[in-house]
């Protein structure tokens, strides 16, 4: 086997242009664009994330050190790693076929039970595997299962955000999608390797589906709406139209204590899985994919534009200052300080996928979410999810009123906003101190008898 032609040190000063020539652009994620590239002398294909950093480093060289162990069949092979001006590189195994999300996307179809079984054994591999190295991917949704011509699927975008390091770890308490995310991290009570396999019931009811359960709510009540005890876990939307196999495996996955949701490897013996049939059922879905692309090219199948960098500068220079303007979701209080209520919760763009939120406790009293530390967010984007919101605006039912009457309208929704989070944060506070009341009660008789 041909090796790759890339310095071995992590983060190499050498210029990556030397190294590799790049193709076209495969996609676009909440930190920096995906492209595809071919090394030079050797003709291998791979794929580059060029991601955008400040000058704390220290986090990133620690996960892209631990990305260099992994090494499963079930997992994109890291290859090697750049620092070019205020970008990282980093040279990763291409997945010819894209991400799951994408081939939805792009086919405008979802995924039949048989392909679904199939991706599911690879993924539950790839999170036995990672699980077994004691980490947990933290992001596991369609957008982040890529899958090869062949139809073998694996996870990405793991270890990339810096979210698996130590440090990270202890600052960052929630990371995650909102919609994909376990009741227990979103309730930041402590969570471990059993958060992935959440969100892979999740992303299993997207594959069926083609969104996952919650997709029209607001991902800021979806934050509340999730660990709601009294919500029955999701489930699909018509569960007679699949089979008993399926069900029970999504329950399975879906349950909402972590210490009786299985594992991993224990997931693997469901009989979903040990049915699961060839990698070739999923070369359809690919074949159309590939012929969709060569009829309208990969961005406009994907719906991304092509910007010449002049109009990305512009892009850059607008937003500075106007992310409610261009429809980056960053709510605030009224004061534009960094914190809403229960902490300010900043999503930034992926017009391909779902974007990733962080939450970081690094202010213990509020609590702020934010993103990943040592990456720049690509500036005003919007992420598919807050499309269907945006919409709302672009309907534009407010454009007859005075520019007066709007300001007063924007005002009178945010107290109405602050109302209502504190509805919330009042109904979760009963039911927590009536719960800690009966915890406290039974303890107490157990240890007198
Ligand atoms: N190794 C790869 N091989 C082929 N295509 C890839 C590879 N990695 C990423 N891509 C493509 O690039 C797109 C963007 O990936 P990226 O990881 O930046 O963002 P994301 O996972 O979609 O979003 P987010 O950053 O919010 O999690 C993916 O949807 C996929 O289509």
């Amino acid at each position: 086997m041909t090796t790759l032609n890339v310095p071995k040190e992590t983060m190499s000063r050498k210029d990556p242009e030397k190294y590799f020539t790049i193709i076209e652009k495969l996609g676009e994620g909440s930190y920096g664009s995906v492209y595809k590239a071919i090394n030079a002398g050797t003709g291998i294909v791979v794929a580059i994330k060029r991601v955008s950093v400040d000058n704390d480093l220290e986090d990133m060289e620690k996960e892209i050190n631990f990305m260099k162990q992994c090494k499963s069949p079930y997992i994109v092979t890291y290859h090697a790693s750049f620092r070019k001006e205020n970008e990282v590189w980093i040279v990763m195994e291409y997945c010819g076929a894209g991400s799951v999300c994408d081939a939805m996307k792009i086919t405008n179809k979802t995924l039949s039970e048989d392909q679904i079984a199939v991706v599911s054994r690879d993924v539950l591999q790839g999170l036995a595997y990672l699980h077994s190295v004691r980490k947990i991917h933290r992001d596991i949704k369609a957008g982040n299962i890529l899958m090869n011509h062949k139809g073998e699927s694996k996870l990405a975008d793991f270890g990339v955000s810096g979210q698996l390091s130590d440090t990270m770890a202890k600052r960052q308490t929630v990371i995650g999608t909102p919609f994909w995310m376990a009741p227990e991290v979103i309730q930041e009570v402590g969570y471990d390797y059993k958060a992935d396999i959440w969100s892979y019931g999740i992303t299993c009811i997207e594959m069926a589906e083609s969104k996952p359960p919650l997709f029209n709510v607001h991902p800021m009540r979806v934050i509340f709406m999730i660990p709601n005890p009294s919500r029955p876990p999701p489930k699909l939307t018509e569960p007679e139209k699949w089979s008993p196999e399926f069900n029970d495996f999504l329950a399975k996955c879906l349950t909402r204590k972590p210490e009786q949701r299985p594992s991993a490897e224990e997931l693997l013996k469901h009989p979903f899985i040990t049915r699961a049939k060839s990698h070739s059922l999923l070369v359809p879905l690919i074949d159309e994919q590939d012929i969709i692309i060569n009829e309208k090219g990969r961005e406009v199948a994907l719906g991304i534009e092509q910007k010449d960098e002049e109009e990305e500068d512009l892009e850059d220079e607008d937003s500075d200052d106007s992310d409610i303007d261009r429809g980056t979701m960053v709510p605030r209080n009224n004061s534009g300080d960094e914190e809403y209520d229960t902490g300010t919760m900043v999503i930034t763009d992926n017009k391909n996928s779902y974007d990733t939120v962080v939450f970081n406790n690094d202010d213990e009293d509020t609590g702020t979410m934010k993103l990943k530390s040592t990456m720049t967010a690509k500036k005003g984007f919007i992420p598919d999810y807050m499309n269907q919101f945006k919409k709302t605006d672009d309907d534009n039912k407010y454009s007859s009123h005075s520019l007066d009457d709007l300001k007063k309208m924007l005002a009178d929704l945010e107290i109405e906003r602050e109302k209502e989070v504190q509805k919330i944060h009042d109904r979760f506070s009963i039911n927590r101190q009536a719960l800690l009341a009966v915890i406290e009660e039974k303890k107490a008789t157990t240890t007198k008898n």
